[in-house]
């Protein structure tokens, strides 16, 4: 059987801060049911190219499409195609972890969203603290609330910044689950990750992102 078409096609990026050269040339492409993982160490670029593909940062060269169409992230429809946690999910102080993904869920059309709220907090484990604003919970409840903050809404491209970082075993587990259902249910997944342990659990696709100082310029090099 045929590999289905690229969903995210990425060609050419690159990106300087400051005049030094962070990313240069990079291409990336992702399929439907397919997780891909960017591997690489501190400093490589990874997180900028994430941000580059979502479009919080502009490359400064490259082009990102979405089945064959320009990445346009002021597009509503493509805002509801993709969801995103990286590493700077913002919170609102007075708003309790129930509250956050219910106003997700509404903002995402499901205005019956109780059940949708309470499976997704049960999901990861957040059921108990419900009712605390973010600011009270741990580090690693706040990341499992913000990888809930997925559950309650559509995507079929999910773009995850380490998320296994600050993680216990249990909810590494239930992520490299969740990873694995997202790619079987055709979504597709791109994620930077430094757990070899997740990305073999969840059949990861590994596409090693050097760092430009250390080879003299930015590679990417899939992996089969
Ligand atoms: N806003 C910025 N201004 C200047 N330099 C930046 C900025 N953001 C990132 N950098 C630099 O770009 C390089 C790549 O950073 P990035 O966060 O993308 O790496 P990474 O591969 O995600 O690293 P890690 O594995 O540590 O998370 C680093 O040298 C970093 O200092």
């Amino acid at each position: 059987m045929s590999q289905p078409s690229a969903r995210l096609v990425v060609t050419g990026l690159s990106k300087t801060y400051g005049g030094r050269r962070i990313l240069l040339e990079v291409g990336l492409e992702a399929r439907p049911g397919e997780v891909v993982a960017l591997v690489g160490p501190n400093g490589a670029g990874k997180t900028t190219l994430l941000r580059c593909i979502i479009g919080t940062e502009d490359p400064d060269a490259g082009t990102v499409t979405l089945d064959g169409a320009r990445f346009d992230e002021s597009d509503p429809a493509t805002r509801r195609r993709v969801a995103a946690v990286l590493d700077d999910l913002a919170w609102f102080p007075d708003l309790t972890a129930w509250e956050h993904l219910d106003l997700l869920a509404r903002a995402h059309g499901d205005d019956e969203n109780d059940d949708i709220v309470d499976d997704a907090l049960a999901a990861v484990r957040l059921s108990h603290v419900a009712d605390q604003v973010p600011g009270t919970l741990s580090s690693g409840q706040r990341r499992r609330l913000g990888l809930a903050t997925t559950l309650v809404r559509p995507f079929d491209l999910l773009f995850l910044d380490e998320p296994e970082q600050r993680l216990d075993e249990a909810g590494r587990e239930w992520l490299a689950g969740y990873l694995r259902r997202s790619a079987a249910d055709g979504r597709t997944v791109v994620m930077a990750s430094h757990d070899a342990t997740l990305v073999e659990a969840c059949g990861g696709r590994v596409v090693t992102i050097d760092a430009p100082d250390e080879v003299g310029e930015v590679s990417s090099e899939d992996r089969p």
